[in-house]
C-alpha cells in the first residue's frame, strides 16, 4: 500500500469531522456568519505567510532542480495568487490593508504555523511534506465537496472561496505533494513512517482546530 493510502485511510475519522464542522457547512450552504469568516480571513492570511516559508524551505531541502523549481513555483502562487484572493476578500469585508498587516496570530494560528515550521526546519524533506500535505489535501477535498452543493460556488460572499479550493490547480498541487511523499517514503523503515504519520496526524488535527478557532473567533484570553 502506498504511504499516502495508509494516511488517507487512517485519518478518515478526523477528515469527516473537518467536513462536518459548522464553519465548513456554513460556507457550503451560505449561512456562515460574516463576522466569523472575516475573523478566519485575517488569521488565514497570517497562516499563509508562514505556509509560504514552508515552501521556501522545501526548495532548500530538495535534492533535485525539478523539485526545487516546483517548490519555488508554489511559493510564488501562494504569495501572489492565493493571498491575493485573501486581500480581495479582506476589502469586501471592510478589512483595511493596515488591519491585515497589523493583525496578530491567535493561539491556534501561532501553534499550527510554528509546529509546521519546526517540523520543516528540523526534519527531512519527507517530514516537511508530511507537515504541509494535510493542508493542501484536505482543502481540496473540502472544496470539491462544497462545489457539489447547488449554488455554493455562486454565493456572493463564499462562492469565490469554493471555486478556488475546488479548482484544477489545487487538485494538481495536492496530487503533486501526495506523489512526492510516496516517492520519499518508498523503502523507509516502519519507525520513520510512524514519525511521518505522527506529523501528518498533528497537522490534520490543527486543520480541525483552525476551523474551530475561526468559528468561535477565539483569540488570547483577555484579548477578545
Ligand atoms: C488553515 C489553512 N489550511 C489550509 C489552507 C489551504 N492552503 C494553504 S496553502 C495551500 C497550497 C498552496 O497555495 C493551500 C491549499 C488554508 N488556506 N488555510
Amino acid at each position: 500500500m502506498k504511504f499516502s493510502e495508509r494516511l488517507h485511510k487512517k485519518l478518515q475519522p478526523i477528515w469527516r469531522q473537518n467536513h462536518n464542522h459548522p464553519f465548513v457547512k456554513g460556507i457550503g450552504d451560505g449561512t456562515l456568519d460574516q463576522r466569523k469568516f472575516r475573523f478566519y480571513m485575517i488569521q488565514d492570511y497570517l497562516y499563509l505567510i508562514d505556509y509560504s516559508k514552508v515552501f521556501a524551505l522545501g526548495a532548500v531541502k530538495a535534492n533535485d532542480v525539478e523539485t526545487m523549481g516546483k517548490f519555488a513555483s508554489l511559493l510564488n502562487s501562494t504569495l501572489n495568487f492565493e493571498m491575493s484572493l485573501h486581500r480581495q476578500y479582506a476589502a469586501r469585508f471592510g478589512i483595511s490593508e493596515e488591519e491585515l498587516e497589523q493583525a496578530k496570530p491567535s493561539p491556534i494560528t501561532l501553534a499550527y504555523t510554528h509546529y509546521m515550521l519546526h517540523a520543516s526546519q528540523n526534519g527531512t524533506l519527507a517530514e516537511l511534506i508530511s507537515a504541509l500535505l494535510p493542508c493542501a489535501w484536505s482543502y481540496w477535498e473540502i472544496g470539491k465537496e462544497l462545489n457539489e452543493i447547488p449554488g455554493a460556488s455562486e454565493h456572493e460572499l463564499y462562492g469565490d472561496w469554493v471555486k478556488m479550493y475546488s479548482s484544477k490547480e489545487f487538485g494538481e498541487l495536492a496530487t503533486w505533494c501526495i506523489e512526492l511523499l510516496d516517492e520519499h517514503t518508498t523503502g523507509k523503515s516502519e519507525k520513520e513512517l510512524a514519525r511521518l504519520e505522527e506529523i501528518f496526524l498533528n497537522t490534520t488535527r490543527y486543520e480541525y482546530m483552525f476551523w474551530d478557532m475561526a468559528y468561535n473567533e477565539q483569540m488570547w484570553p483577555g484579548d477578545e
